[in-house]
Parts: structure tokens; C-alpha cells; sequence
């Protein structure tokens, strides 16, 4: 969805017959919004653009042929719409626009607490004069207030609980789908930068995970080199078993080969330390970690092979699933934060990567990547689940990615060997 773009609703209960024209703001022409007319009671629904400005036009009346504004004019009102979300228009008595939205209301209900709170605590004053000191006034108030904001958060969190149950359970009903749907393209970013000369696409950008897309970004010698190392290492892939180690499932079915990388060889040039190198810069360019490979996961390289549609065998896939925990609990040391995917082979038919709960979904191309993050760097919580994603069933042609998954915490003296994978480190675990 454009980031510009705001849904509003207006409402005409000014006792007139109104229109609304969208104001060009080059040549200052006016383009009717409102057929038909909206009446007194009635409203419209209007999507529009932050920083568009509308005009609210009274219309005279059908029986007298006029308006009822000084001398019969016909009064009119301008709105511009403001970056803010839940913008209503109500068009009131004497054509006058007024304006709400959520910044507004949020506004409008501390205020209304805050008026609340002042006549409790008048009363109380009321009634005993004597007895109120102002330290107690001011506990008083304070508590009142306590009280009414977490009344209100208690009900967003609420709302939120149910919003999010109502998202994760369409995102499994949809994900049969959308990795089916052959014509589903990759989704439109919100937005596009440049890194390093390559096309980023930024998907999606929380505080707490983030989604990327970057064209270009491995090489075809380098995805040469990775396939040749990977050949007489590769095995069935596993999956963590729910206990600390792996195990292989049918959630995961691919073949899978991890790509040590000989840092000694960066200076000469190395093919996959070259990539590997480019993995983290990237990572330090999205997050402010500073990350650096010692103690690092080995590249993996991933294939998935596709057996033809009338194959009745199970699909090579990766079902749903987040790389490391994504419940929104705090970050544990050590454990994974982000992933980068790059797309070696594509297949004709199949293998996207789907992120169900997030909306988005990316059909690979050849020689791109795949970034994201499921860690908010300011308060170090984890996502809560919007990173989940899947490999999508490879139907016709093989995919071979190559994937990094990047920990934070890690160094040469705790690598990431030193965890299990429930991200208990292992003397830990051991120990209890
Ligand atoms: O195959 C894909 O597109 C996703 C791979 C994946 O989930 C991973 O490597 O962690
Ligand atoms: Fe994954």
C-alpha cells in the first residue's frame, strides 16, 4: 500500500446539501468528488493522498433555488488531508469542517480523563475543605489518572490481541494460496532506495522487524562457488526438534549443505568470503549492530528440487516458520535476529517466499536477496511473529538459495555452536 495514501470519511450533517471538489493544486481546478450530492445525514467515503485539499460546497436548496448563507450565498469550507490515521470530515451547521483524526481523538480523551479526574477531585475538596492537603489532592488526582490510562491501554492491548488473532488466522488460511497462486507477483514496496548500485525494495519497516528485498545481489560466480562446495556435502535438511537439537520433517523437505568460509582468503579475493563479507555489510547497513562474522553460522546452502506437476510425491518446501523465537518476548543473546536469502536458481512454478502475517510475498529472481529482521534495536524485544515465512512447494525447475542467518552476541570465544537450538547455551543447559 502507498504510504501516502489515507481513506477518509466525510460526513454532511450541516442541514444542507453539500459537494466536495478535489483543489488541483497546480492549475487550482476544481474536480467533483461528490456524485451524487451528499445529502444531510449521508456521507462519503473518499480515498485520497496525505497532503490533498478538498472543497466542501453548499448547494442551494431544490425548492427555493437558494443557499442559506448571508445575502443566500453558498458557504464553503476547505479541508487538506493530514498524515494522521481515522480521519473523519463532519460537515457541520453553517458548512464549517471540522476536522478529526487519531491524534485527535487520543487528544480529545486525555482531555476528557483530565476533566474527569479535576471535578472527582473538586468534589472530594468540596466535601471536606479541612481535611485536604495538597499532597493529597495530588495522590488523588495521580491515582484517578493512573487509573483512566490503564483503563485505555487495557482496551487498545485488547483490541490489538484481537486484531492480531484475526491477521495470523487469515495469514494461515491464505498461505495454501498465495504459494499456489502462479500469477501472485512480488508485492510493491512501500518505498525503494539504492545500496551500493542495487535496487532495495523495502517491503515493510517496523521497529521491531523489517523486510527487504535487494536486486543483484550475489553474483553468478559466486552462486558457481557455493554450489560446488555444497555438491558432496549436501544432506536432508532438518528442522529444530522442540528439545534442543534437529531432526528431519516433512515441514522441511530439501537438501541442505553448510559453506565454511575461509576468512584467511578474503585479501585474495575469495568467491565466497567476497559474499559472505557482503552479507554482513549489509546487515550493518539495515541494523545498527556493528555485526562481525566471528562466531557466525556457516552459509547454508539450501536446494529445493521440482518433480513436475504431476508428481504426487510430498513438494520440496519450507513450511511456516521464524527463524529463531518470534513471540515479541525480549531478545536472548546469541540466538538468531536476522536472515539474508539469495536466490541462486529459481524455479519456474512454485518456491516464493511467503511471509503470511506480514502481507508480503516475493517471487525470487535470480541473483536477489532476501533480507529481514525480526529484533527491535532500540528496546531489543523480538518480533512477535510478523517475520514468519515459508519456502513455498517448488513445483517445476529447482531453487537454490543460499541463506545466512545472523546472530547477535556471538564471538570467537561463544559461537553459535555453543547454543542449542532452543538458544540455550549448551554448558547452560547441561548444568540444570
Ligand atoms: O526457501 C525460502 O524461500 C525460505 C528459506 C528459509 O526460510 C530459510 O532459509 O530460513
Ligand atoms: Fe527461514
Amino acid at each position: 500500500a502507498n504510504s501516502h495514501a489515507r481513506s477518509i470519511i466525510i460526513a454532511n450533517e450541516s442541514s444542507r446539501r453539500v459537494e466536495v471538489h478535489w483543489v488541483d493544486p497546480v492549475s487550482g481546478e476544481m474536480v467533483i468528488q461528490s456524485e451524487p450530492d451528499i445529502l444531510d445525514g449521508a456521507s462519503l467515503n473518499l480515498d485520497s493522498y496525505v497532503g490533498h485539499t478538498f472543497e466542501v460546497r453548499e448547494l442551494p436548496a431544490k425548492k427555493t433555488g437558494v443557499c442559506a448563507g448571508e445575502e443566500q450565498t453558498c458557504r464553503v469550507d476547505h479541508f487538506t488531508v493530514s498524515s494522521n490515521n481515522d480521519q473523519v470530515i463532519i460537515i457541520k451547521d453553517g458548512i464549517k469542517v471540522d476536522h478529526t483524526d487519531s491524534k485527535t481523538i487520543a487528544s480529545n480523551s486525555a482531555k476528557s480523563l483530565l476533566s474527569t479526574c479535576r471535578s472527582t477531585v473538586q468534589k472530594q475538596l468540596d466535601n471536606n475543605p479541612d481535611l485536604l492537603s495538597i499532597p493529597t489532592i495530588l495522590d488523588s488526582f495521580s491515582d484517578c489518572v493512573e487509573q483512566g490510562i490503564v483503563n485505555e491501554i487495557e482496551k487498545a492491548n485488547e483490541e490489538i490481541t484481537f486484531q492480531a488473532s484475526v491477521r495470523t488466522e487469515m495469514g494461515e488460511l491464505l498461505e495454501d494460496y498465495a504459494c499456489a497462486d502462479e500469477k501472485l507477483n512480488t508485492t510493491e514496496p512501500i518505498r525503494t532506495e539504492s545500496w551500493r548500485d542495487k535496487k532495495v525494495g523495502i517491503m515493510i519497516e517496523r521497529p521491531s522487524f523489517k523486510i527487504h528485498t535487494i536486486e543483484n545481489f550475489v553474483t553468478h560466480e559466486e552462486c558457481m562457488a557455493v554450489s560446488e562446495m555444497a555438491e558432496p556435502l549436501l544432506e536432508d535438511a532438518e528442522v529444530a526438534d522442540g528439545s534442543g537439537g534437529g531432526q528431519i520433517s516433512e515441514n522441511r523437505k530439501a537438501k541442505q549443505a553448510a559453506i565454511a568460509v575461509d576468512w584467511e582468503k578474503e585479501a585474495e579475493g575469495d568467491l565466497i568470503a567476497q559474499l559472505s563479507r557482503r552479507v554482513y555489510d549489509y546487515v550493518n547497513h539495515a541494523l545498527p549492530f556493528e555485526i562481525k562474522e566471528n562466531g557466525q553460522e556457516e552459509l547454508m546452502s539450501i536446494q529445493y528440487f521440482g518433480r513436475g506437476r504431476d508428481d504426487d510425491q510430498p513438494r520440496d518446501q519450507y513450511m511456516p516458520h521464524c527463524d529463531e523465537d518470534c513471540t515479541g518476548m525480549a531478545f536472548r543473546p546469541g540466538t538468531r535476529m536476522a536472515t539474508i536469502v539469495m536466490y541462486c536458481e529459481v524455479p519456474t512454478v512454485g518456491g516464493a517466499t511467503n511471509f503470511r502475517n506480514a502481507m508480503v510475498h516475493i517471487k525470487p529472481t535470480k541473483h536477489a536477496a532476501t533480507f529481514f529482521s525480526y529484533i527491535d534495536p532500540v528496546t531489543m524485544m523480538t518480533d512477535s511473529g510478523f517475520t514468519e515465512h515459508s519456502g513455498c512447494p517448488v513445483i517445476e525447475g529447482n531453487k537454490k538459495i543460499v541463506t545466512q542467518w545472523v546472530r547477535l552476541g556471538v564471538d570467537d570465544e561463544t559461537p553459535w555452536d555453543s547454543f542449542n537450538t532452543l538458544g540455550v547455551k549448551i554448558s547452560d543447559a547441561e548444568n540444570q
